[in-house]
């Protein structure tokens, strides 16, 4: 036994003999036990006690919660009394060993929060703080399911992170006293004394709490709690009724994983196709205006790679949503987030940011009623044989639920919208147009690649179109599955494997990838050729090449049209009408982009027979 000063005056005590370890806490009284792990790797206990103790408290766990300290892995913070219904918590802020991808520092393991949960179940059975309301203030909730003040106990708020259609989402702080856990997401959603919209509401919770495993592209979950707060989002009073009256209400407070890269909408119109520069700050304006004028003649979009990366941690985060049997039914980019932060401020063009599914809110059970649910995602995004025809007064009975091919329409339309920084329907449509256009729109493989290369967008590989294509597919038994948008993604890039589709969708795969590819079928198996890296950079040069004359061509457009008007203007009488027109179409045309020439060209040509006419009558 030997006893060692740690932090802030507490002291350890440890014992090799039975590989425990406790710290005592002499301000407050408080004790914390801990017990040696085994070496996950080898099965072992670390043979050198000697060199454990060198290595501070690693390897041990809290057997109360859980929680292993390992500080070689992260920082270690102790927690002194959380004073959550007497019970002591010790955290330790640690990379968990098994993470898939890296997560900031300063998160706290699942097990801190399961112990938090119970704390406060605990806490909830044996304290009633709220003070009793008037009869008219009965809640449906009973009164032990709140947690009086422990958000503003525990949390402090950093900034807000968005506004949803429920509640709002704040980046918060987690500390116990003076000290920090971690920064994670909290959203707020006011819920009044409305059973069902709570029914709603709790939803996201379930969903959430069912993805037992730490997921690499899905949000994680930490604790979820009642509590009486101002209110903010769709119900801001207990009645509902008073829209301008400011009183706390019942919130559900559900605290997740912080994104700190922000949303996918937000990247995709702002950092890549440099759009709404107005809402951005001066200092985002600056850095944008640099980083321009010091990559001149780089083309708007994203690349391959980008597309790709994206799309695939996207499919992967779906497909683990539906192997558990949930639908997403609001996949859309505002609802996708970027794990980390572009922090050492990488050029768009080297960016691959780990995306994120996030806002579970809308999910159901696969087989269950949509009925059941009430609302609906968000109809840009919606698979058009969900969408239901018609107005909320005129609704038709029949209808066709949410399905998994559902969520991969949402998510080609993601892909849609990455590719080119915009949706193909008109904005502003009121709903009923919208949900026609969406009812009605087309697709085709040429027409894609004729408005990418309008845009004069970054040169992609064309099957990222094939792609598309297919989770577009007005057929919903036409789409591919999430392991199988994977799968294509891989083998996308992977130029030296030949692709086999794995479902029966693939003779429809392959009618849409013959363009490109050289097909053949073996046995039973289809196989297919994609072109080589060189293939693909002829394919992008030529590309490049077909852009490269019709822009020649509207310079010396330009030019000619300019020429004749400046022959028109010095040989006509200063005064006649065809040298005023004249004058204002060369001041026009000068100022209009190439592309608006061929309306100079028309104007001109009026002027022209104007002239003619003129000069024919006198
Ligand atoms: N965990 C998080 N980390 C960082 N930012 C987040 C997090 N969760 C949400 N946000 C931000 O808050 C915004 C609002 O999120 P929320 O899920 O409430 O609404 P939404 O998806 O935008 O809208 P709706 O509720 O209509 O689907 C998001 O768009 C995102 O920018």
């Amino acid at each position: 036994m030997s006893l060692v000063p740690y932090k802030e005056g507490s002291v350890i005590l440890d014992d090799p003999t039975s590989r425990s370890l406790v710290i005592v806490y002499p301000s407050n009284g408080s004790l914390e036990f801990f017990e040696k792990v085994f070496d996950t790797e080898t099965g072992d206990v670390d043979s050198s006690w000697n060199q454990a103790a060198k290595a501070s408290i690693a390897s041990f766990v809290c057997p109360q919660c859980g929680t292993e300290v390992n500080p070689s892995v992260g920082d270690v913070t102790e927690v002194k009394d959380a004073s959550v219904g007497g019970n002591n918590v010790l955290e330790v802020l640690k990379e968990p060993r098994t993470s898939r991808r890296l997560r900031p520092k300063g998160i706290l393991s699942r097990k801190y929060f399961k112990l938090l949960e119970s704390s406060h179940r605990h806490y909830s059975l044996e304290q009633n703080e709220r003070p009793a309301l008037g009869p008219q203030h009965q809640f449906f909730l009973p009164d032990n399911l709140f947690i009086p003040g422990y958000f503003h106990k525990f949390f402090k708020t950093l900034s807000l992170l968005g506004n949803g259609a429920r509640g709002s989402v704040y980046k918060v702080v987690h500390k116990i006293g003076d000290i920090e856990l971690g920064i994670f997401a909290v959203k707020k959603i006011p819920i009044g004394n409305d059973m069902a919209w709570f029914q709603k509401c709790i939803r996201e919770v379930k969903a959430l709490s069912s993805l037992t495993n730490r997921s690499a592209n899905l949000i994680t979950y930490n604790h979820v709690w009642l509590e009486m707060n101002t209110a903010c989002g769709l119900v801001r009073t207990l009645d509902g009724r008073q829209l301008d009256a400011v009183e706390d209400i019942p919130c559900i407070f559900i605290l997740q994983e912080y994104c700190s890269g922000g949303n996918l909408e937000d990247f995709i119109f702002k950092d890549v196709f440099h759009k709404f520069q107005d809402l951005q700050s001066p200092k985002e304006r600056k850095k944008k205006f640099l980083y321009r004028r010091s990559h001149p003649n780089e083309a708007l979009g994203l690349s391959t790679e980008q597309i790709v990366s994206i799309l695939k941690d996207l499919a992967t985060g779906l497909q683990e949503l539906h192997d558990i049997g949930l639908i997403h039914r609001d996949l859309k980019p505002s609802n996708c987030l970027l794990l980390e932060e572009n922090i050492e401020e990488r050029p768009i063009a080297e960016y691959y940011p780990t995306i994120i599914i996030g806002d579970l809110g809308e999910c159901q059970m696969d087989g269950e009623s949509r009925t059941a649910t009430g609302a609906t995602g968000t109809l840009e995004f919606t698979a058009p044989e969900v969408i239901i025809p018609g107005t909320s007064q005129h609704r038709p009975t029949n209808y066709n639920e949410y399905t998994f091919a559902s969520d991969l329409y949402s998510l080609g339309m993601i892909c849609y919208f990455i590719v080119f920084g915009e949706l193909p329907f008109e904005s502003q449509l009121e709903i009923g147009q919208l949900k026609h256009s969406i009812l009605g729109f087309a697709l085709d493989k040429s027409s894609l690649i004729r408005k990418h290369e309008e845009m004069h967008l970054k040169a992609i590989d064309s099957r990222i179109f094939d792609l598309m294509l297919l989770l577009l597919s007005k057929n919903a038994t036409e789409r591919p599955a999430a392991g199988e948008v994977i799968l294509f993604l891989e083998k996308l890039t992977d130029k030296t494997v030949q692709v086999e589709f794995i479902s029966s969708r693939a003779s429809n795969e392959l009618e849409l990838l013959k363009d490109d590819a050289n097909f053949s079928l073996e046995n039973e198996g289809v196989t297919a050729d994609y072109p080589s890296v060189a293939d693909e950079k002829t394919e992008e040069s030529s590309a490049e090449e077909r852009r490269m004359p019709l822009t020649q061509y509207k310079t010396i457009l330009c030019i000619g049209i300019n020429s004749v008007l400046t022959i028109m203007i010095l040989s006509s009488s200063t005064a006649s009408l065809t040298a005023h027109f004249s004058l204002i179409l060369l001041g026009i045309s000068l100022k209009t982009s190439l592309k608006s020439q061929k309306w100079i060209l028309l104007a001109l040509c009026a002027i022209l027979m104007m002239d003619r006419y003129s000069r024919a009558s006198n």
